[in-house]
């Protein structure tokens, strides 16, 4: 805990309204009523489910010194009115724990799929080059080897500054961060220093929160916009973009910095070629304005070549040599819950993967296709609260590429199953008989298992590392990979 003068804080947010004695001590700012101390700065936030502004009251009794709110009120301590809390909570965050995004390169990755994947092959890059990173992202937060669980991918704009702080505290060399679209448009990434940019890619996802795919395209543009137009000639920004994706020209033009482009299809910086995929791994030869590289990887399927692109194409500008990046790829394993496989010896296979969007359940499953033997079955389901027209997309995708699909739950959230599944299978056509619908996910998972024959492959999509299932607000024990392993045991019996 730093101990600051209000004034301080507010040293270069201008016009606040009030007059107050800004000489005041400051412990810490906080958000949430339930967690202020004495001493502490409260700032409300309008939010989806209650507005902040409700719950000065206790934030007082708590002991908070000082409200910074949205309008003026009555209570017993000096009130701050700013247009926009959330914007004075990113700044004044950043301020409180010293600018920690100006101490260390801050690189950010947004686009619809890949991004998870593409932090952990840059955690992997910077540690081949002996540096410690922080990641901050959907299955953790890690600072060097230590993991912590997490709310969101990214996080809001107070634990995202504090987290950084303690990051450079442990001596991290880099910071690689997932930024969600939400993040963007919810200003928890204000505050924030980014040094590169990274798109992966932008596919229908999220159309219950934005309006459109254009407005889901502007707010991870903002990532861009937010490289600003500073020119440090020690230390310039960059954007790294996938020009073989149609919204890579508007994100190019969204940023003053310099972009690099990377892909397989279009003309671009950093390419790939000679790709070769099998069902063991991926090869091809890494092809940049620095040299060029063969790479050999265990990860499945071209969608993961764009992913070794992009890291390789920060990690270029970033000035770490090609055969460290070209080390780094053959020694990944493989990222939790993406295209993994559930060890068992056994003449099938199964395979646990995070797909819950079409395009990359078309990936996954077009990848899959590629390399079968025999059977594809497919175990899937789409989450409660969330994008409902991707529904009948999903289902479609997954009778185009498999046999035979198993239709479940994935998390309801406080919507009724059947009605999701309902929503899933609604749009098919009376011909397509290769499925049913069985709403309980464990079963479903054996199930599949059960039907399973020699050199059949089962993918279990859309739930990947996460270990617990979310019916109503409560969250249950359950891991895809334990119960499809559970499953395999049984059917040998
Ligand atoms: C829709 C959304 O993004 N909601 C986020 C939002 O919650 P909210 O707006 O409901 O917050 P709220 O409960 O209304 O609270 C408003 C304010 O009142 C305060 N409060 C509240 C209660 C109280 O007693 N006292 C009090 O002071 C809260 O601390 C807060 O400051 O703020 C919370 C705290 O930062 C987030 O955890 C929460 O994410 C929820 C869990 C969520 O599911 N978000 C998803 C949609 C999301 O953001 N996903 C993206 C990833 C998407 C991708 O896959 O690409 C992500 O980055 O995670
Ligand atoms: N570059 C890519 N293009 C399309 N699909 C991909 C790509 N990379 C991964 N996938 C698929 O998307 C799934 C999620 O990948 P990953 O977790 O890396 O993406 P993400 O963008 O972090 O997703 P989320 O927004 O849910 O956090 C993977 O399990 C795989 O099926
Ligand atoms: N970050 C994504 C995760 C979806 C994971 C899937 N299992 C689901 O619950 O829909 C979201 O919040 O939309
Ligand atoms: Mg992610």
């Amino acid at each position: 805990m730093y101990i600051l003068r209000l004034k301080e804080i507010l040293s270069f947010i201008p016009f606040i309204a009030g007059s107050i004695n800004t000489d005041m001590e400051i412990n810490e700012i906080e958000m949430d009523s339930r967690k202020v101390k004495p001493g502490d700065l409260f700032v409300c936030i309008n939010g989806f489910t209650v507005d902040g502004h409700d719950y000065v009251d206790e934030a007082i009794n708590r002991g908070a010194v000082c409200i910074v709110a949205e309008k003026n009120m009555d209570v017993s301590v000096p009130v701050l009115v700013v247009s926009d809390t959330v914007r004075f909570l990113g700044m004044s965050a950043a301020k409180y724990y010293g600018f920690p995004t100006h101490q260390v390169p801050l690189i950010g990755v947004t686009g619809t799929n890949g991004k998870t994947t593409v932090t952990y092959l840059l955690e992997s890059i910077f540690n081949h080059n002996k540096q410690k990173t922080g990641v901050i992202g959907t299955i953790q937060m890690k600072i060097g080897q230590d993991a912590f669980p997490v709310n969101n991918t990214t996080p809001d704009a107070l634990f995202l500054q504090k987290t950084i702080k303690s990051m450079i505290n442990y001596g991290v060399d880099k910071v690689i961060m997932e930024v969600s679209s939400h993040a963007l448009d919810l200003g928890r990434v204000y505050g924030c220093d980014f040094d590169v940019a990274i798109f992966t890619n932008l596919s229908q996802d999220h159309l219950d929160y934005h309006d459109s795919m254009e407005d889901y395209l502007r707010a991870k543009s903002l990532l861009f916009a937010q490289l600003g137009n500073r020119y440090e000639e020690k230390h310039p920004k960059f954007a790294i973009i996938n020009v073989d994706d149609s919204s890579s020209g508007l994100l190019q033009r969204s940023t003053a910095q310099h972009v690099i482009t990377y892909g397989c299809e279009n003309e671009a910086h950093i390419r790939a070629e000679n790709i070769k995929l099998d069902a063991t791994g991926t090869s091809f030869i890494l092809i940049t304005p620095v040299g060029k590289v063969p790479i050999k990887s265990k990860l499945i399927g071209k969608f993961n070549v764009y992913n070794m692109l992009a890291a390789s194409a920060a990690s270029i500008a970033l000035q770490i040599p090609l055969s460290v990046i070209k080390h780094a790829f053959e020694h990944i394993p493989g990222v939790n819950g993406r295209f993994q496989p559930v060890k068992a010896n056994h003449s099938y296979s199964v395979i646990v993967d995070y797909a819950h969007t079409p395009d990359s359940l078309e990936n996954v499953l077009q990848t899959i296709h590629e390399l079968a033997e025999n059977k594809i079955y497919v175990v899937v389901g789409c989450g409660g609260d969330r994008d409902k027209t991707k529904r009948p997309l999903m289902a479609q995708i997954a009778l185009t590429y498999a046999d035979y699909a198993i239709f479940t739950s994935d998390n309801p959230r406080t919507e009724d199953p059947h009605v999701i599944l309902k929503d899933m299978t609604d749009g098919l056509s009376d011909d397509q008989t290769n499925y049913e619908v069985i709403v309980d996910r464990k079963q479903a998972i054996h199930h599949a298992i059960n039907l399973a024959q020699e050199k059949d492959v089962i993918l279990i999509a859309g739930k990947g590392h996460e270990t617990y299932q979310q019916i109503g607000h409560k969250k249950y024990d359950f891991d895809d990979r334990k119960v499809a392993l559970k499953a395999m045991e049984t059917k040998e019996k």
